[in-house]
């Protein structure tokens, strides 16, 4: 070997050190949960490595007493905070309380064995950390959650694609260092006595170096895919409703309408407008009429359903497409929109509120959203003009119509 674990064990700590101090500054102080958590990783992993060099350069054993039992809670307090921030990113992993109850387990069976082993960790030890990451290679793995909305899945399709590499590098990376700790724990679960045990104290700390390496490369490239993710949303999301803007919602119902048209399924549009919204906004200030906004936003996507899509086309203008759906479909939405927003207004906003609507339904001659829209418009308009507060059908609609 070129250089002793000493050595070893002193440029690992220096780079962990660096990190620590880089990564934040790199990152800048508005980062998501994820991305602390794994700042927290790395943090966590320069304690424990401390604990470890600290001892080490006393001279006592290694995985003795205090020492160890810090440097136990640390390193596997870190790879459970990894472990929290691929959850963060890629959604629910399988192992949840296993992976928050290691730290602890670990941390006391490295001191309640008693075998005083000097050298890195004691085997309950070894094996724990193996087990951890194991888990964290698993939740590499594991499948990424599939968003609510169903569009949503084509979506962010570009940036899940992105983060198959680095899930890839990371979960091979543990699942080939898991199996160090784990050959040494074997060993001296069946009292194996080895020539090699410095030889595999140093790989441990070999394997440290490049997995340090390897999960800080797949963080940055985890944190760059959340950050595009997040400018991508907020420039297809209305920002006061969290519902898809005027563009997003045009894009959106393209996908919708090839897919009626594939599967010969009927498709309506129900164009919805808050009922004297001027007066809203003259008698409770324009902030009250902000939260009016927000608050009919909120019931429309109450009664949605999986697969519908509702978007904000103009100041108090919404519009919905509801999926698989013929001319009972917007009457039923309707009556349950008024039902909701009449029992939430009062409520919530203290004043009521009311809408007009009109809908239409995809004909065989409409190239895009907008030719729905502007036959919805023209029933809202004729909801407006009859008294407001109900919806309309179509200009010249009967119930024997075909769907487009
Ligand atoms: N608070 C708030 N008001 C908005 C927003 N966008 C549009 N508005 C207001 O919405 C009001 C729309 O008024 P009008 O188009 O006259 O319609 P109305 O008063 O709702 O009357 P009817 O539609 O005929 O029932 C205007 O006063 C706009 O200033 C917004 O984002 N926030």
């Amino acid at each position: 070997m070129l250089l002793d674990t000493p050595t070893l064990l002193s440029l690992l700590l220096l780079e962990l050190l660096s990190l620590m101090v880089m990564l934040p500054l790199l990152m800048g102080a508005a980062v998501s949960r994820a991305a602390r958590f794994a700042q927290g990783y790395i943090a966590l992993q320069c304690v424990g490595w401390m604990a470890l060099w600290l001892r080490q350069s006393s001279g006592a054993p290694i995985s003795d007493g205090l020492g160890g039992f810090v440097a136990m809670l640390a390193l596997s307090a870190s790879l459970s905070a990894l472990w929290l921030a691929l959850r963060d990113w890629l959604g629910r992993r399988p192992g949840r309380w296993a992976m928050m109850g290691a730290p602890l387990v670990l941390a006391l069976a490295s001191v309640l064995d008693g075998s005083g082993a000097d050298h890195f960790a004691i085997a309950w030890s070894g094996l724990g950390l193996s087990l951890q990451m194991l888990a964290l290679a698993l939740a590499c793995s594991w499948p990424r959650e599939a968003e609510q909305q169903g569009l949503e899945i084509r979506h962010i399709t570009p940036v899940e694609h992105k983060d198959r590499a680095w899930r890839t590098l990371l979960g091979l990376g543990f699942g080939a260092m898991a199996s160090v700790p784990l050959l040494r724990a074997s060993l001296h679960f069946l009292g194996r006595e080895v020539g090699w045990e410095a030889l595999l104290t140093q790989a441990i700390i070999l394997g440290a170096h490049v997995m340090l390496l390897v999960s800080v490369l797949a963080i940055l490239v985890a944190w760059r895919g959340e950050t595009e993710l997040h400018l991508q949303r907020q420039a297809h999301t209305d920002a006061l409703t969290g519902l898809a803007n005027r563009r997003a919602f045009g894009s959106r119902s393209e996908e919708l309408i090839s897919l009626a048209r594939r599967h010969g399924e009927p498709l309506c549009l129900v164009m919805l407008d808050l009922d004297l919204f001027k007066k809203v906004n003259d008698d409770h200030g324009h902030e009250g009429g902000d939260r009016a906004l927000a608050l009919f936003a909120s019931c429309v996507q109450q009664v949605l359903r999986v697969g519908d899509l509702a978007g904000r086309v103009g100041g108090e203008e919404f519009c919905v497409l509801l999926a698989r759906s013929d001319e009972l479909g917007p009457r039923a939405m309707d009556a349950r929109l008024r039902a909701v927003l009449h029992a939430r207004a009062e409520k919530e906003l203290g004043f009521a509120l009311d809408f007009s609507a009109g809908w239409a339904l995809l004909r065989p001659g409409d190239r895009s959203v907008e030719d729905m829209m502007r036959r919805a418009d023209a029933a809202l308009y004729e909801a407006k003009r009859s008294g407001r507060g109900r919806l309309c059908d179509e200009p010249g609609w009967t119930p024997a119509e075909k769907t487009g």
